[in-house]
């Protein structure tokens, strides 16, 4: 079976800090993985370089077989590769409709360009109403995002990779910053995004995640130190050395 992921001898360095180190993993198509390490492990830059904002020293990415690395980012995105950020990047003034249109319009790798934005509004609109719709925010669109609520703006963030139909989903800290009531609710949703979007997610949360994760892969200093199931990984006492610092 080809993976949906495919990170082979991933590696990169800044100077003399080796950020990714050799990384090798393989993620099924539909597979929830999570991956854990402490603070300064590599685990954003991983996705950085999965996506493209980031360039490897060496190694290969692929998606569904074929090679992203020589792709720019818009184009990974096209493949069907979408992201969330642990820092939110949303646009406070203007309105949750809006936020997610313009998500649809950089996937679709044009400038902004408002005539040709209205040319196109039903079909964006529709689009970006569905996926507003499916994180439960469906009678928000006209409210601004300055408006809403933490949470909200984190549902909103999903809204806007969902509504690209990607095929991966790279979740950078869904559920950071949320309160408990609204990280369940969060969780919750993950929980209903269907199996044709295979999903690799960076978490501290670690009620939520191992709940949501069937494979867990540790990060340290850039390198993947354990992978496994849930259950392997836990029992691991290296995942304890490194992650839990016992
Ligand atoms: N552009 C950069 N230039 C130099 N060093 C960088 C750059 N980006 C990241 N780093 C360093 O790379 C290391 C890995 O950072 P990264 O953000 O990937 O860690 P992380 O595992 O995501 O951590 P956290 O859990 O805190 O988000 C850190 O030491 C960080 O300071």
């Amino acid at each position: 079976m080809i993976p949906a992921l495919e990170i082979t001898g991933l590696s990169k360095r800044f100077g003399g800090l080796v950020v990714t180190r050799d990384i090798t993993m393989r993620i099924a198509p539909g597979e929830r993985r999570l991956i854990i390490g402490p603070n300064g492990a590599g685990k954003t830059t991983l996705f950085n370089q999965i996506t493209g904002d980031l360039r490897p020293d060496a190694g290969s990415v692929r998606l569904f077989g074929e090679e992203l690395l020589k792709l720019r980012t818009k184009d990974r995105v096209a493949k069907g590769l979408a992201r969330t950020y642990q820092i939110l990047t949303l646009f406070p003034q203007d309105t949750l409709l809006h936020n997610v249109v313009l998500a649809l319009l950089g996937l679709r790798g044009e400038r902004w360009d408002f005539w040709r934005a209205l040319r196109r509004r039903s079909e964006l609109f529709d689009l970006a109403h569905d996926a507003l719709t499916q994180v439960g925010l469906g009678g928000s669109g006209d409210r601004l995002v300055a408006e809403t609520s933490y949470g909200e703006r984190r549902r909103l963030e999903l809204a806007m990779a969902l509504a690209q139909k990607p095929k991966l989903l790279l979740l950078d800290e869904p559920l950071a910053g949320l309160s408990q009531n609204e990280r369940n609710a969060v969780s919750a949703l993950l929980t209903t995004i269907p199996r044709d979007v295979t999903i690799v997610m960076i978490e501290h949360d670690m009620d939520v995640a191992l709940a949501f994760a069937e494979q867990i892969t540790v990060l340290h200093f850039g390198e993947v130190i354990v992978e496994g199931t849930r259950a392997e990984v836990v029992a691991d006492p290296r995942t304890r050395e490194i992650y839990l610092g016992e």
